[in-house]
């Protein structure tokens, strides 16, 4: 478990249908918001090699996460932020996504995009490209547009995933951050007892 990519962003941007996508190659229909954190997997070939990424698509409410979030940061190579370019309100929602990596150390070595979701959703865009672009350049990271539901931007979601892979193989030996078994564990233990019982 070395390739540890968060997905981040405000509730209903479409996080967990992104990482679905990706891992399951469908569009997911009906979601309901995520509770804490939900993890998938996929293995991917690199140059030959086989690397097995952990995506941890996160709630994007806050008292769904509040618990969880310094587990998320303890152990995450790298970080995918999303928007909703329908919502001009979880865009401008982005630089507080970044600061909080940043509170959490998530340094400049550790490989981010940005992802404006959605782009099937043509007509009701409030997000302009340029905005997004300047945002991204801004803070070195490189930008998408595309859509979890469009069956034709499977590729593209893909590339996007590999993008963060291809930078966390060749970042491989300036890695700041180990992970640990032990790290997710106590987790999914977190987990558990916020979901049966009373901590006091
Ligand atoms: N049109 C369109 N709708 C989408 C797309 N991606 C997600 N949706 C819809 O957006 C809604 C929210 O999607 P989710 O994936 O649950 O959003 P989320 O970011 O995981 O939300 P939280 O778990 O609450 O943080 C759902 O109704 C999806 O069907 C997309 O690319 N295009
Ligand atoms: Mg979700």
């Amino acid at each position: 478990l070395e390739n540890q990519i968060i997905v981040i962003g405000d509730s209903n941007v479409g996080k967990t249908c992104l990482t679905y996508r990706f891992c399951g190659g469908s569009f997911l229909k009906n979601p309901e918001a995520t509770i804490g954190v939900d993890f998938r997997e996929r293995t991917v070939q690199l140059d030959g090699e086989r690397i097995k990424l952990q995506i941890w698509d996160t709630a994007g409410q806050e008292r769904f996460r509040k618990s969880m979030v310094e587990h998320y940061y303890r152990s995450v190579h790298a970080v995918l932020f999303v928007y909703d370019m329908t919502s001009l309100l979880s865009f401008e929602s982005i630089p507080e996504w970044i600061s909080e990596c940043s509170r959490h150390s998530v340094g400049p070595l550790v490989p981010q995009v940005l992802v404006g979701n959605k782009c099937d959703l043509r007509e009701s865009c409030q997000v302009p490209t340029s905005a997004a672009q300047s945002l991204a350049d801004s803070h070195n990271i490189p930008l998408f547009e595309t859509s979890a539901k469009d069956p034709s931007e499977k590729e593209h979601i893909d590339a996007i995933f590999l993008t963060l892979a291809y930078r966390l193989k060749s970042n491989k030996t300036l890695r700041l951050k180990q992970p640990s078994e032990s790290s997710l564990r106590e987790m999914r233990d977190q987990q558990e007892q916020d979901a049966t019982s009373c901590r006091c």
